[in-house]
């Protein structure tokens, strides 16, 4: 027998408790990082292997356009790429957080080479790429959606970091400053395409399925981090405390 479908109601409110349950707001390492308990190397190994997740973004925004053939929708998803690496001489995200390594004590171009980064965070962030690759468009979309619950946590990390530790200023959380502003638009604009053409169970199946995976992604790189950086079990060959200095 065939499952009914839900309401767009009701798939809207099951996408917003995946991250009520799941979100890594969650994370014992966010709660350290923003309340001011991480030292300033468990600051700097966070910074570097989230480097990674960041620089990927576009490559995983690029694969999807790789395979859309909806030009308005091409046009419409182009701007998260434009967000990341902005023009040559602004620059974007990616060079909005540089500047946060650059703050926290780190060579940028360390970090930049990606060097030093863990097998674990390679291997969730691959691990996303490929979903967006390879999964029927709606999966791929909705996979995004953790930008849903995105702002609340920049706007935490913001007053965290401010708070706490003195490498923050405006510099530094540029970066998370920005995210408040480009969010909403692309997070406005995915929901509601997800929502209307979601419309069978196995589409909307997908689409839970799909936002579920990423919170796994994200919760699996801070669980590497804890084990690599707070419990101190750095694996072969990642980044280790006094590297890649300023
Ligand atoms: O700091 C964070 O917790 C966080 C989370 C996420 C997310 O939920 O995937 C993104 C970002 N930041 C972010 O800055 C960003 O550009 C971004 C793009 C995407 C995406 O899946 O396309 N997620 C996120």
């Amino acid at each position: 027998m065939t499952e009914l479908s839900l309401t767009r109601a009701t798939l809207e409110a099951r996408l917003r408790q995946i991250g009520v349950d799941r979100y890594h707001d969650k994370h014992p390492f966010h709660h350290r990082l923003h309340s001011g308990h991480c030292t300033m190397e468990e600051v700097q190994a966070w910074v570097i292997n989230r480097w990674y997740y960041q620089s990927r973004i576009p490559m995983k925004d690029a694969a999807f356009l790789s395979r859309c053939t909806d030009p308005d929708l091409r046009r419409i998803w182009r701007s998260r790429i434009k967000d990341h690496d902005g023009g040559e001489h602004e620059g974007g995200g990616i060079r909005r957080w540089l500047k946060l390594a650059e703050g926290v004590g780190l060579d940028p171009d360390y970090v930049a080479s990606g060097r030093g980064v863990m097998p674990a965070t390679r291997f969730a962030v691959e691990a996303y790429i490929r979903f967006v690759r390879d999964e029927p468009l709606i999966a791929a979309m909705a996979a995004s959606l953790t930008e849903m619950f995105a702002p609340a946590i920049h706007t935490a990390r913001i007053e965290g970091l401010l708070a706490h530790y003195s490498f923050a200023n405006p510099t530094t959380v540029s970066y998370f400053r920005h995210r408040l502003g480009e969010a909403p638009k692309d997070v406005a604009f995915t929901l509601n395409w997800v929502l209307d053409r979601a419309l069978t169970r196995a589409d909307q199946e997908a689409a839970l399925g799909a936002l579920t995976f990423k919170t796994e992604v994200l919760w699996a790189q801070l669980d590497a981090l804890w084990h690599g950086y707070v419990a101190g079990n750095i694996p072969p060959g990642a980044w280790r405390p006094g590297e890649g200095q300023l």
